[in-house]
């Protein structure tokens, strides 16, 4: 378990993150939320003893986690600037973490090494954007820490290399459970990995749920234009699309069980609401209201 108490972060005058308060159980996938500038590194820095927290207490299973050799030993931070010496080739940098680190395997990171398509005799200053974040995500899950966590691992990876990362964290979480946080600003793409959702907002956390709990937050309702007009009239849209005759529109919380009897009876859909909308529409301070 992973309590935050009356955490703060702060850079001179300058307020990161506010008094959070948390309680991460173990053993759970957690995505980490919020737009730019929200906290989400600095809070990860401090739940991973990277920087000691300017007020309140981080605690890994009862202990105070800053400078505790027990909690860093089971911490595995992988954040933009990767920690790792910029000469070296990628044999070398999984070599030195297989010393620093007794769970680390090996053969797994030759795998995942090659999986991303990543040659273990380059160096590390010859690798791409996209390539140095596919090295951040070997060397996060080869890892195997108790507690691993991601801060937007995914920058400049192409499309085959981000799901080719999802799918790793979730076959390597299922084979060997432990606590994932993983920061990420392409929502929609990676939140059936997360189990619960934590939701920063201006260094304050906005919410801490299950992701199913999130999604039942809202419900997209689809079916001829005029029909969903009429329906969405008076509730709140969060967004909404056109084809054809067909509009398709998300709303934010979820319609009388009556009166959804009814719309399917007229012809209505209706289904679950994706993470990234409701993110959109907690974290902007201006919702669109329904029209016609
Ligand atoms: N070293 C620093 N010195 C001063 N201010 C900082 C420092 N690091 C972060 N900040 C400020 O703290 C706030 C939170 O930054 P942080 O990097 O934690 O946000 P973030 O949610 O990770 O952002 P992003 O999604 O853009 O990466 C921002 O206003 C940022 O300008």
């Amino acid at each position: 378990m992973i309590e935050l108490r009356d955490v703060s972060v702060r850079y001179g005058r300058k307020t990161a993150v506010s008094e959070v308060n948390l309680d991460l159980p173990a053993g759970k996938i957690y995505g980490l939320l919020g737009r730019n500038g929200s906290g989400k590194t600095s809070l990860l820095s401090a739940l991973a003893s990277y920087r000691r927290p300017s007020t309140g207490r981080v605690l890994v299973n009862g202990a105070e986690a800053y400078e505790n050799p027990e909690v860093m030993r089971s911490t595995c931070f992988i954040r933009d600037s990767l920690d790792v010496t910029e000469t070296d080739r990628l044999q070398g940098v999984c070599k030195v973490a297989g010393w620093l680190r007794p769970t680390f395997d090996s053969e797994y990171a030759a795998k995942l090494l090659d999986l991303f398509q990543l040659d273990p005799r380059e160096r590390v200053m010859r690798l791409s954007r996209g390539q140095k974040s596919a090295l951040g995500v070997v060397l996060g899950l080869a890892a195997r820490a108790p507690l691993t966590i991601l801060d937007e691992s995914y920058l400049g990876m192409d499309a085959v290399a981000r799901s080719t990362f999802y799918r790793e964290v979730l076959a390597d979480y299922l084979a060997h459970p432990r606590t994932f946080i993983l920061s990420t600003h392409l929502i929609e793409e990676v939140a059936d990995l997360f189990e619960r959702v934590v939701i920063l907002d201006r260094g304050r956390v906005l919410l801490h749920e299950e992701t199913e709990q999130l999604r039942g937050r809202g419900v997209t309702v689809t079916g001829p234009a005029a029909a969903v007009g009429e329906f969405v009239t008076g509730r709140t849209v969060l967004s909404e699309r056109s084809l054809g005759g067909i509009r398709e529109a998300t709303l934010d919380g979820r319609p009388d069980p009556a009166d959804v009897a009814r719309a399917e009876a007229a012809g209505l859909t209706f289904g679950p609401v994706g993470v990234q909308e409701l993110f959109v529409h907690l974290t902007s301070s201006q919702p669109l209201e329904a029209t016609r």
